[in-house]
């Protein structure tokens, strides 16, 4: 699996390195407004690789990513301390105008990976730029919001975040949704397997949590500037999916035909993933306030897309 991304910085290179580590790729091609960056970074991570997996990992000019099954946009501005993700659609919406084009003319057949934010919408961006079909055009989206909800449910519970089964929907941003009715740890409801761990969820700590997910991303960058590790990861996931047909059930947005009566919206709900990428879309169980909670974050997207 030959695999482009765009955009060299943090996340950009954090997905690299993911990659690389993870073997998920046989190849790994960065691009950057500056070559000798993404050049810079493609030299360090390949360093790497003989810890890791046979990958090749190179930097280049569009034409480089010729062949590619695969390419991640990373590329464009992040936020500042206390900035929204929002507030970034219109820098990024001018980037992806440029970055879109070379990457179809090099590499027309590849799936795209939207990390760039806001995610959901440069998602929509992306799918109207390219004319690719939905499928093929998919954002990180909750992704990351989904690992983090399920880290601090483990925590609570005591156990490993693989044994939890959790979803965060809609925006990735202030208005996403924590699917608490459909979280499950060992098959179970969260409340249930709590009980017998003695471990309650008590208003508190669902609050506690919902603050852990929702301002993860502001209170990391306010200590460090960025965030880069958990989504590096999650964009290695997402390209593993495709890469082996996993067919895996991952929180990722795509354009969906209608969402909670909302027509045409980029957001995350549980989607597999595999070698054609968004195979197919779940809508997990959700109580009615979950439901209020996504039409409006919904509507809120739909509202921000069309006025772009
Ligand atoms: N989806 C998610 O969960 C997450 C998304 N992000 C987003 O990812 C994006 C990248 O963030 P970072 O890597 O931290 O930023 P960064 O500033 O470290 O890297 C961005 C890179 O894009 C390159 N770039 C800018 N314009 C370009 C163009 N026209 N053509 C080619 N390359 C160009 C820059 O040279 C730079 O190397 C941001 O929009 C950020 O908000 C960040 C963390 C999580
Ligand atoms: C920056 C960002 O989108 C995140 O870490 O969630």
């Amino acid at each position: 699996m030959k695999v482009g991304i765009v955009g060299a910085g943090m996340v950009g290179s954090a997905a690299g390195y993911a990659l690389a580590l993870r073997g998920g790729a046989s190849e790994i091609v960065l691009v950057d407004r500056s070559l000798a960056f993404a050049r810079a970074q493609a030299e360090d991570i390949s360093h790497a690789v003989p810890f890791a997996h046979p990958c090749r990992v190179l930097a280049g000019e569009y034409g480089a990513l010729e062949g590619a099954d695969m390419v991640i946009l990373a590329a464009g501005v992040a936020q500042k301390a206390g900035e929204s993700r929002l507030s970034l659609l219109s820098r990024n919406a001018d980037v992806f105008a440029q970055v879109i084009a070379g990457v179809r003319n090099a590499a027309p057949d590849a799936i795209l990976l939207v990390a760039s934010n806001p995610v959901d919408i440069m998602t929509d961006v992306a799918q109207r730029i390219s004319g690719l079909p939905a499928a093929r055009v998919i954002g990180s989206g909750t992704i990351l919001d989904s690992a983090r909800f399920r880290s601090l449910i483990a925590g609570h519970l005591g156990i490993a975040p693989q044994s939890v089964h959790a979803y965060v929907l809609g925006e990735h941003g202030d208005s996403e949704v924590l699917a608490w009715a459909s979280a499950r740890a060992a098959s179970q409801p969260v409340e249930r397997f709590a009980a017998q761990v003695g471990a309650a969820i008590t208003q508190d700590v669902r609050d506690r949590i919902d603050d852990g997910v929702r301002r993860a991303a502001y209170r990391i960058i306010e200590g460090k500037g960025a965030t880069w590790y958990g989504i590096g990861a999650g964009l290695a996931r997402i390209v593993q999916a495709v890469g082996g047909d996993q067919r895996s059930v991952l929180s990722v947005s795509i354009v969906t035909p209608e969402v909670e009566g909302v027509s045409d919206v980029a957001l995350s709900l549980p989607r597999v993933v595999g070698r054609e990428g968004v195979i197919a879309t779940l809508r997990p169980e959700l109580s009615g306030t979950e439901s209020d909670a996504l039409r409006r974050s919904a509507e809120m997207l739909k509202d921000t897309a069309s006025r772009l």
